[in-house]
């Protein structure tokens, strides 16, 4: 059995404060449980703030990007290193806005993958796509071209202990989600693609996440699926009784 997964992308919102406010409010009220990973993945300059506010819970703390080189001349980029040396635990790389806006690459995601296993921080990477992709019927071949580029090089151990997000980009922020059978569909084809590359095994074990528009209603749905172990969740994860709603329910389906 596979543990869930539900980590929270904030993206490029809230103010300090409300980010501490937001840990002081569910600290206390998440739930016991072995079955459900919880991580809130905050604007880089809040990381090491919200490391020391969520110690002692089972909040865990995530990046939203990072560089892959340990220091050097790269004005506003943050490393790997200094990931680490935060204690924060987690790193989204290639989410398609990263992609988008930023010029990330397979080929760039794939350095930051293995500067992530380097420094001991999971990867939960991002791959999904566009919906002229989908309409022409490319998206497992889209899909699966992103999932072996960004594990080249990377062992199988390793490919287990990764997430791997599926979110396909014309659902993120829309309010339009991949019926629960469709995610599924290309969350069992990215797991056939880790078979492939790698063995049964680390297909079996690799952690395999829903992203795009995920929130209390429709996310019961969605783990229900074989092949969905858990959620990245963007706007739903602002707000603090709504990223519980999400946590209590991954934790009791
Ligand atoms: O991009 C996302 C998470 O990484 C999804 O965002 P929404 O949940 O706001 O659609």
């Amino acid at each position: 059995m596979r543990k869930r997964i539900i980590a929270g992308n904030w993206k490029m919102y809230k103010k300090m404060g409300e980010a501490k406010a937001f840990i002081a409010e569910v600290k206390g009220r998440l739930p016991i449980t072995a079955k459900v990973e919880m991580v809130i993945c905050p604007p880089s300059p809040y990381l090491s703030e919200l490391v020391n506010e969520s110690e002692g819970t089972s909040l865990k703390i995530g990046a939203q990007t990072m560089h892959d080189v340990e220091e050097g001349a790269f004005t506003g980029e943050v490393s790997p290193s200094m990931l680490a040396d935060m204690n924060v635990e987690y790193v989204i790389l290639g989410h398609s806005e990263r992609r988008q806006y930023f010029n990330e690459t397979d080929e760039s995601v794939n350095k930051k993958v293995h500067a992530a296993f380097a420094h001991q921080l999971t990867p939960i990477v991002c791959v999904g796509e566009s919906l002229e992709e989908r309409e022409e019927g490319k998206t497992v071949e889209r899909v699966s071209s992103q999932v072996e580029k960004a594990f080249n090089g990377i062992s199988a151990d390793q490919a287990k202990a990764a997430i791997i997000a599926y979110e396909p980009i014309w659902a993120i922020g829309t309010g339009k989600t991949a019926t629960s059978e469709d995610a599924n569909e290309v969350c069992k084809e990215i797991r056939q693609e880790i078979s492939k590359l790698y063995d049964e095994s680390t297909a079996a074990a690799v952690r395999i996440q829903y992203g795009g528009s995920v929130k209390p209603e429709n996310i019961a749905e969605l783990l229900s699926m074989e092949h969905i172990d858990g959620a990245l969740v963007g706007g739903a994860s602002l707000v603090a009784d709504s990223f519980l709603k999400l946590v209590e329910l991954a934790a009791n389906e």
